[in-house]
């Protein structure tokens, strides 16, 4: 009990920190690129995922219309792919990543297992860009794709950046994601090796006894469950930074919490904390067996 008392406090510290070092950040920082701080635009998007999301809200879409648009990675697993940005918006986000990296500001990493990157919150992203993606764009399709994972019920989000570099991180574990559905989008550079490779859902014994290895392409997007257990191969050569983007909805996660599978109890904490909410939004329709 004790053990958890701490791990409890731990996490309201980490969300205090992460609100002292954004306001830090909003005060002090110059950023190199402050067009992509203005609301996001169409122009920042592939026209193959303007046209995706576009079909996803207009009337009579259906699953079969968005398959048409977006490419099928695997249909057991439920893994598409589909360009997201352009290419000088890649480039636009990576030079200011870099920028603020070289700074010596301080830096939330996204999680235990990255120890470079940072979050997207932290830097003022969410606002102008990241929330913006989720609510016009990702919303609609993923409420076609992953109706029984809360896809139509996104309320909040966890983005951050993660980064392989020789010397610094080069591959990640495997593991399954605290978010209902995750986009991944590779953003850069040039790099060899680092594939993601994907199992059974985390609750499947022996999940991971045939794995899907998936390469990235620049400027494209993976979207997957969060519970779909994955990892990173090992970096060859290069760096590679890519977007990620946890979604959320409360409607799903308040009833159990996709990490350990139990209702959760919940403590107050700043900003979208883990995902949860006391209000309950309007009721959804879940998936009886996942
Ligand atoms: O290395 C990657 O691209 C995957 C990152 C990832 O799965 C995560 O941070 O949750
Ligand atoms: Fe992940």
């Amino acid at each position: 009990m004790v053990e958890l008392e701490q791990e409890v406090e731990r996490r309201q510290r980490l969300g205090q920190e992460s609100a002292a070092r954004k306001a830090l950040i909003a005060s002090s920082y110059h950023p190199v690129r402050p067009d992509i701080y203005s609301l996001l635009q169409d122009e920042a998007l592939a026209p193959e995922f303007l046209a995706a999301a576009e079909y996803s809200t207009s009337p009579g879409a259906d699953l079969k219309g968005l398959l048409q648009r977006l490419e099928t990675v695997s249909e057991e697993k439920r893994i598409y792919r589909l360009p997201v940005f352009t290419a000088p918006f890649c480039q636009a986000l990576l030079q200011e990543l870099e920028h603020f990296e070289q700074s010596d500001l301080p830096k939330g990493r996204p999680n235990t297992m990255n120890n470079y990157g940072v979050l997207l919150y932290e830097l003022g992203l969410d606002e102008p860009l990241v929330t913006p993606l989720r609510e016009r764009f990702l919303q609609p399709l993923m409420a076609l794709l992953y109706p029984d994972c809360g896809g139509g019920w996104l309320d909040s989000h966890r983005a951050f950046v993660v980064k392989y570099a020789p010397g610094q991180d080069r591959e990640l574990g495997c593991h399954y994601d605290n978010a209902e559905l995750t986009l991944n989008v590779s953003l850069g550079k040039a790099f060899t090796g680092g594939a993601l490779y994907f199992g059974d859902l985390f609750q499947v014994p022996s999940a991971l006894a045939h794995p899907l290895e998936v390469e990235h392409v620049v400027g494209q997007g993976i979207l997957h469950r969060g519970g779909q257990l994955h990892g990173a191969r090992p970096l060859g050569t290069g760096e590679r930074w890519n977007l990620v983007v946890w979604l959320r909805a409360s409607a799903v996660r308040n009833r159990l919490c996709p990490m350990c599978c139990r209702k959760p109890q919940l403590v107050d904490d700043e900003g979208f904390g883990d995902g949860f909410t006391r209000e309950e939004p309007a009721t959804v329709d879940l998936c009886a067996l996942t």
